[in-house]
């Protein structure tokens, strides 16, 4: 097994964070989120440490759709990251999370007008237009409240990335953005630019997430250093700042070959600093915006083991207490998991199982195949590498609960998120009368 962060085999048992998985179990039941307070602040001090450089002032933004609640974005603050949020709900948990709101980025390919009203109230940082009906609303909020607003475009460079397609963004048929190509869109800034009520100060993208391939994110930041030298042609003066979103690809099975941040990012930051050269420009700030990488590999999902079924030779399902609605991945994007038993990991492998949950679905499966020690109701399974886009795309199909958040750190735990319960399901419902 890939022991990642703190985990630790000790007695046949699996450790993260110096705790017990059985105990973990016991004390907080199952399906559980369990992530590696730790390994996660040592990899946000890995961003912050590795992407830094002599000619412009870098920013680590976690991108908090891979993963959110209170408990996070204190250790984003914490750590001084700045913060990327989607949604109205997302920026309503980093504000309560007392993040100060000039370190958020808003986001979004259809932000509403309510969303961008409460951005204003707020005082976000960064506002990042993806449209030009954003725009329209919010200039007329500025106007009606009288105020400035710091705005950034997201610009779309037409790449290619060697990923899932659903997961793809720059293709020239993604919703997300404005087409870098088009003169709308350098017209379109040049009305921002003329807006006394708009502050523009650059260029955003995002290339898609899951990328192993470092080309693509040194051609992105080609493409964004040539159109800001555009930009600086037509407005007649430096962008101020260039942010290249995340995209960086983990670890989930053998196969995988992810990016080692500490060679890659110095590497990538040399290279924005000559593509700059090269372009003539000098943005006073180059931002990135990690969300799976900063989290995916220092989060396990843990279950218990249900029934054992043969169905035939060659195909025996292990059916756990969880599912697609605590990890979706599988099933929408035929994502790959490994698995152990954590409660067996001295014992050699020598049966292979189908894993599967207990959704209503026959796509509800996590693993297609998964060779084990010989399994029995009541083991405890763990999927590692779960931290990012499980637990934030979890779902209460077929009324189920959605597990607890918890975080381990020198043999203590954490509850960042209580589990779920059946009052939980109905507290918004309305009685039939
Ligand atoms: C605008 C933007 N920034 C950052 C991210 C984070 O991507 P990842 O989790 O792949 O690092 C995403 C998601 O793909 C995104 O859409
Ligand atoms: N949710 C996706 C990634 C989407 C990234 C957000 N733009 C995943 O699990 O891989």
């Amino acid at each position: 097994m890939k022991l990642f962060g703190t985990m630790e085999v000790k007695e046949n048992t699996l450790y993260i964070g110096g705790v017990n998985t059985e105990e973990l179990r016991k004390n907080y039941g199952t399906p559980l989120y369990v992530m590696d307070e730790v390994a996660i602040e040592t990899q946000m001090q890995t961003f912050t440490t590795h992407f830094s450089s002599n000619t412009f002032e870098s920013r680590v933004l976690y991108a908090s759709k891979a993963f959110l609640n209170l408990y996070i974005a204190g250790l984003a603050k914490k750590n001084n990251l700045f913060i990327d949020v989607v949604s109205g709900g997302e920026l309503f948990t980093v504000l309560r999370a007392g993040f100060n709101p000039k370190k958020i980025y808003f986001h979004g390919n259809n932000k509403t007008y309510d969303e961008l009203n409460f951005a204003i109230e707020e005082n976000v940082g960064t506002i990042i237009l993806d449209n030009q009906y954003e725009y329209e609303m919010l200039n007329g909020l500025l106007n009606e409240k009288d105020k400035t607003q710091r705005v950034m475009v997201r610009v779309n460079p037409d790449i290619d990335t060697d990923t899932h397609k659903y997961i793809q963004t720059t293709k020239e048929d993604s919703k997300f953005g404005f087409n870098m190509y088009k003169d709308e869109t350098m017209t379109f800034i040049k009305t921002l630019e003329a807006d006394d009520r708009i502050d523009f100060v650059g260029i955003h993208c995002h290339i898609g997430s899951q990328i192993f391939d470092d080309a693509s994110f040194y051609l992105e930041a080609k493409k964004m250093a040539e159109y800001a030298k555009q930009l600086k042609e037509a407005l007649g003066r430096e962008v101020e700042e260039i942010n290249l979103g995340g995209g960086f690809g983990v670890y989930y099975t053998a196969g995988d070959t992810p990016l080692d941040l500490t060679e890659f990012l110095p590497k990538y930051t040399a290279h924005i600093e000559s593509v700059f050269q090269e372009y003539g420009i000098s943005p006073k700030i180059v931002s990135i915006e990690p969300g799976r990488s900063m989290v995916n590999n220092f989060g396990s999902t843990l279950y218990t083991v249900g029934a054992i079924k043969k169905m035939a030779e060659d195909l025996t399902f292990m059916l756990v207490d969880g599912g697609m609605n605590d990890n979706m991945r599988p099933a929408m994007y035929e994502a790959k998991y490994e698995a152990y038993l954590a409660n067996k990991m001295n014992e050699a492998p020598s049966a292979h199982y189908k894993v599967a949950g207990k959704l209503c679905e026959t796509g509800d499966v996590l693993i297609e195949d998964v060779q084990l020690p010989e399994a029995a109701p009541g083991d405890l399974l763990i999927t590692p590498s779960t931290g990012a886009y499980a637990y934030s795309m979890s779902s209460n199909y077929n009324r189920m609960t959605r597990p607890a958040v918890v975080f381990v750190k020198d043999g203590e735990t954490k509850v960042a998120v209580r589990r779920e319960t059946y009052e939980d399901l109905i507290r918004n419902d309305e009685v039939m009368e």
